[in-house]
Formats: C-alpha cells, sequence, structure tokens
C-alpha cells in the first residue's frame, strides 16, 4: 500500500491525533538533542581561518574517523587536502591539529606565552591520577607545574648534568655489559629491550629518588615497567572516548568498558603503592643520615645535602625556601611526573636507534661514527670514558638528532591548551582551545627538511651548504617553548653516551631471522599509546676489542664506585 494511501485511511480511521501525541514527545527530544549536539554541545564554534577535515559525526566529531593512530590519520588527511594545519572536533573539542613544522614552530615558539596550558581529562586526571602525581606534559599550567619545571630545569642544565655523569657513567657502562654477558661473548643474538628498559628507568629512578635496580629480573623494576606502559595508554587520545563524549561515562554498567575502568583505578593502586615505598626509603635513609643527591632527598630536607647544594636553584632566585614550600602532593606530582617523562622516552629512543644501526644501511652509519668518535676523542678507549661529560663527535650529535627525528617518541605530542585569546597567523583563537601537535608529520615535513625528509641522515645536520637550513628547536621530539621538555641536555646527553659507548664497544648487526622493523610508523608495537615501543627484534653485538672493553669497564667501575645502590657517597 502506498504510503499516501495508508495515511488517508489512518486519518478517516479516527486514530491520528493520539498517534500524533505519541510521536510528538520523542519528535521534540530527537529536534531538541539536534539543536544541542549542534549548536551547544562543542566547546568551542568553528575557527575562521583554519580548515576544517569534512565528515565530523555531531557525537563523535571526527574521533571514529581518526581510528587507532591519531598521528597517521592526521598526517594523512594533512598530505591528502595539502592543509599543514587543520581542525577537528574530537566529540565535544574542539581541536586544531598541526602538522607542519613552520607552522608547529609559529604557535609553540612564537606565541609559547599563549600555548603552554594543558587540558585535564576525565580517565587520566579523574581516575588515574586521582589520588597521586599525574604524568609528565599532563599538568595545567600551576603554581606546581612551575615548581617541578623549576627543579628539573635547574638539575639538567649544562653545569648540572656535569654533576649526574657519575650515574650516567655507571648506568651505560652497566648496560653495555649486560649486553656483552647476555650475547654469551658474541656467540648468541640479543634482544636488547630488556638492557634499555633498565638503562632508561635507573637513570630516572637516580635521578628522582637515588635508588637503582641491580637485578634485571627484580619484580619491582618488571612491576612498574609494566604500569608505566598502562599508564601510557590512559593518556592517548585514541583510547579514551568517554575523555571526549562524556555520554559514554553515564552508560548503564553492562554497556561500559568496565574492565578498562576497573584497570584505571588497579594501575592507580599499584602506582601509588610504589611511588609511595620509593619516597619512603628516601625518607627513611634521611632519617639515619643517609640523604642521596636526588629530587625527592631535596625536596624532603632543608639539610646541606641534596638539592640544596644545587647551585642553579639559588641562582634562580627562588631558592630553596620555595621548594621547601612544596606540600605532599607538590612532591608525589614531581616525582611521579618524571618516572614516566623520563625513562619510557629514553628507552624508546635508544631502541628505535639501536635498530637503525644494526640494519643494513646502519652498517655504514656505524663505521662514520666510529671513525668520528675516534678522531674527536683520540681513542675508542678516551670515547668511552668521555662521552658521559661532553659530546665531542658531531656525527654523533647529529646521530642522536636523526634518530630523535626519524622515531619521536612521542608521535603525537602531549597535549596543548591555550593559555590565553592569540592571534596565531591572522587567526583568532580563544584561551581554552585544544592543540595537538603531530611530531611524526611535523618531523618530517618537507618543506623543511626536504626531499629526502622521509631518509634517516645524520649527514642532513652536518651538510653547511644545504638550501634546507633548519631552525631550532630542529625538530620536535622534546617538544618546544616554554612548555617543551625540561631534560633536553640531559636526555641527549644520555642517549649520546648510550651511543657512544655501544659503537665503540660492538659491531652491531641485525639478526636474519628477527631483524628490526625500521619503518617510522610500523616499527612502533602499539599506535594507540602515547609514547612509541619498538618492536621486538635481535641484534648480534660483537665486540671490536676484548682490551679495550675490559680497560674501558675497568675505568667505569673505578669512577664509579661511589656509585652504590642508591647512596652516592
Ligand atoms: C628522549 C628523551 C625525552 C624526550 C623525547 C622527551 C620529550 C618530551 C616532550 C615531547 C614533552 C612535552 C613537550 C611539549 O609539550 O612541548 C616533555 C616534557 C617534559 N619532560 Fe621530557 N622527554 C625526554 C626525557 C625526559 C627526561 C629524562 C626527563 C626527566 C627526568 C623529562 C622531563 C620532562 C618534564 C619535567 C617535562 C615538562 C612537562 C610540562 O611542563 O608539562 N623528559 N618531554
Amino acid at each position: 500500500m502506498a504510503a499516501r494511501d495508508w495515511l488517508t485511511e489512518y486519518q478517516s480511521s479516527g486514530y491520528s491525533q493520539p498517534l500524533l501525541l505519541l510521536l510528538l514527545p520523542p519528535s521534540v527530544l530527537l529536534c531538541a538533542a539536534w539543536l544541542y549536539l549542534r549548536y551547544l554541545y562543542v566547546d568551542f564554534a568553528p575557527l575562521k581561518g583554519i580548515p576544517e577535515i569534512p565528515g565530523g559525526s555531531l557525537l563523535y566529531g571526527h574521533l571514529k574517523l581518526l581510528g587507532k593512530d591519531h598521528a597517521t590519520t592526521a598526517q594523512q588527511w594533512a598530505e591528502q587536502y595539502g592543509w599543514p594545519i587543520f581542525q577537528v572536533r574530537l566529540g565535544y573539542r574542539r581541536v586544531v591539529f598541526l602538522n607542519g613544522f613552520q607552522v608547529a614552530r609559529e604557535w609553540l615558539v612564537t606565541h609559547q606565552a599563549a600555548t603552554i596550558d594543558r587540558p585535564t581529562f576525565y580517565t587520566f586526571h579523574g581516575v588515574v591520577s586521582k589520588t597521586s602525581a599525574a604524568t609528565v606534559g599532563t599538568n595545567p599550567w600551576n603554581e606546581r607545574t612551575k615548581k617541578q619545571r623549576l627543579v628539573v630545569g635547574s638539575l639538567t642544565t649544562a653545569p648540572a648534568i656535569q654533576r649526574l655523569a657519575s650515574m650516567i657513567d655507571l648506568e651505560t657502562s652497566q648496560m653495555v655489559k649486560s649486553i656483552f654477558q647476555a650475547s654469551k661473548i658474541g656467540s648468541t643474538e640479543v634482544m636488547p629491550h630488556l638492557s634499555q628498559k633498565r638503562l632508561a628507568l635507573n637513570i630516572v629512578l637516580m635521578f628522582c629518588y637515588g635508588r637503582r635496580f641491580d637485578d634485571i629480573d627484580d619484580p619491582l623494576l618488571l612491576g612498574i615497567l609494566r604500569d608505566a606502559s598502562l599508564i601510557s595508554t590512559f593518556r592517548s587520545t585514541s583510547g579514551n572516548a568517554q575523555d571526549y563524549v562524556p555520554y559514554l561515562r553515564y552508560l548503564p554498567s553492562f554497556l561500559k568498558d568496565k574492565k578498562r575502568m576497573a584497570m584505571a583505578t588497579e594501575v592507580r593502586t599499584r602506582r601509588d603503592k610504589w611511588l609511595a615505598s620509593l619516597l619512603q626509603e628516601v625518607e627513611d635513609n634521611i632519617a639515619v643520615g643517609q640523604a642521596t643527591n636526588c629530587v625527592a632527598a631535596g625536596l624532603l630536607t632543608d639539610t646541606d645535602g641534596g638539592i640544596t647544594n644545587c647551585k642553579a636553584l639559588h641562582v634562580s632566585g627562588l631558592g630553596f625556601k620555595m621548594l621547601m614550600s612544596s606540600n605532599a602532593d607538590d612532591v608525589r606530582t614531581i616525582l611521579g611526573g618524571l618516572m614516566s617523562g623520563g625513562f619510557e622516552t629514553v628507552f624508546s629512543t635508544t631502541i628505535a636507534g639501536i635498530a637503525y644501526l644494526a640494519s643494513p644501511d646502519g652498517q655504514i652509519a656505524q663505521q662514520r661514527a666510529y671513525d668520528d668518535i675516534v678522531q674527536s676523542y683520540g681513542s675508542p678507549t678516551e670515547a668511552f670514558d668521555r662521552a658521559v661529560h661532553e659530546e665531542k663527535s658531531s656525527y654523533m650529535v647529529a646521530f642522536v638528532r636523526e634518530t630523535l627525528r626519524c622515531y619521536p617518541p612521542s608521535h603525537l605530542l602531549p597535549p596543548r591548551q591555550m593559555f590565553k585569546d592569540c592571534d596565531c597567523g591572522g587567526v583568532q583563537v580563544p584561551k581554552g582551545l585544544m592543540v595537538l601537535v603531530n611530531c611524526q608529520s611535523v618531523n618530517r615535513d618537507p618543506a623543511t627538511y626536504g626531499p629526502d625528509a622521509h631518509l634517516f641522515r645524520p649527514e642532513r645536520w652536518l651538510d653547511k651548504d644545504t638550501p634546507y637550513n633548519v631552525p631550532p628547536p630542529y625538530e620536535f621530539a622534546f617538544g618546544a617553548g616554554t612548555r617543551g621538555c625540561t631534560a633536553i641536555n640531559f636526555s641527549n646527553r644520555i642517549l649520546y653516551a648510550t651511543f657512544v659507548r655501544l659503537i665503540t664497544t660492538f659491531r652491531i648487526r641485525q639478526s636474519e631471522k628477527q631483524p628490526p622493523c625500521l619503518h617510522y610508523i610500523d616499527y612502533n608495537c602499539d599506535t594507540s599509546v602515547t609514547v612509541a615501543c619498538p618492536k621486538d627484534f635481535k641484534a648480534s653485538f660483537q665486540l671490536r676489542d676484548r682490551k679495550t672493553f675490559d680497560a674501558s669497564l675497568a675505568r667505569s667501575q673505578e669512577k664509579t664506585i661511589s656509585v652504590t645502590n642508591g647512596i652516592v657517597k
């Protein structure tokens, strides 16, 4: 029966009024919902002057279109439309995506005072970090964040990291030694991941709590590593739809991802426990007069030990008194943030660098690096020793930068939020708007790096006659501007020393059966987490020269004899 016939028959039957009355409330509700989603739901109206990616839905915006790997989809959109900057909607939040080097530099460096804030999120701030510290790159711009930046910044200035050299010395020589032992004097292929994880975690632990793990299988070490990876998933933009679509939080419990919310609470409880026990250890040490030279001791004591000796803090004019006004929350936030910010990023970069070195192309890089290192320091033993103090090999400096450019730990940088209204390149950008920097695409921008932007080529940083003279920050792995990473010098030194010591000690070759993946997206075993975790691979680590190795280790051991398990005597 045709619809019109049915309607006529229905009207003549006298039932039309009750039906209309029945349909009216849902229609009004639907209309109201549509009007709400269309005009009131989103935090900001579309920004004039920045193109918007088409196809977003009313409720989810572009969240579903971005899929599991936001950095890669955004990079594809930028290329497809030719837009280095565009806007999208993640549920109720309007977001500006920066995908090109120049535009990222303009927003993060030129307008650094305006882009200094960070958004807070329901899952991460409301559940995972409710009772303890948030992690690095997640705090809004406030007094606590300023303190955290002050502490880390003053402890990791170029002169201050000289004080940390013995720590880097100890951990990088232990790392080389553990690879040598695992490779059974070069006869067995090794998966270098665990040795790099321990290196990164121990350095950050020593820095924060004056504590290290000797045993690579220590249950606390493995627990911290596991929790940190899990926490990383709760910070990601792609795995937490309830952050952007608030209604998902109020779904009846049988529709909610109950397992994941339970996981968030569990990991929070576990993390609170190990953060508290690490801090307790420092307090106990202080109580028996064994204050360690670490951030925690500095925050907890006002004696002459620890951070009070840090001249940079006094020079800064804020002095120790200001730090002592830190309450327990500040101490936890500072330390919890540092722990996660430091170790995942360092681990991700060293593994990506080793993967490249082990590859067939990496053989040429290893030879160039070795020659330049020996020429710069005079001998491999001297290089092994001095690498923790001074970065003399320009090839290795270039290698570290190129590794960070091609394999940045955070493919999508921790989100920013506008701290105040700003005119960014002629566009009026309001306070409170969320901004995402797509480091994966910024760092491969051919307009900045040239047509070979996709190639791993450390030489690009040494070439004086290139038409592509890249200005600071050179690449965006550390972010940029006032809210960029506070530990750039420190991190660069760790990476430099790690690679110099590996190259002067071993010839590294990939396994035939389990070679590394070098593809800039596929090398990452989970693109939905915030910090890339390079996939497993194996390599052989052939000792270059036994005598040099023994002499280098002996020298390092002698110098780090005072750096025992936690107590820097
Ligand atoms: C390869 C090593 C590292 C990389 C690639 C890295 C990267 C980053 C990035 C991308 C940010 C956010 C920057 C932005 O929004 O512009 C950041 C912030 C930060 N990082 Fe690092 N980081 C590294 C190592 C470390 C280490 C070793 C520490 C300390 C032990 C550290 C402490 C911090 C702190 C305190 C912040 C400031 C966060 C804020 O103000 O919100 N980072 N880092």
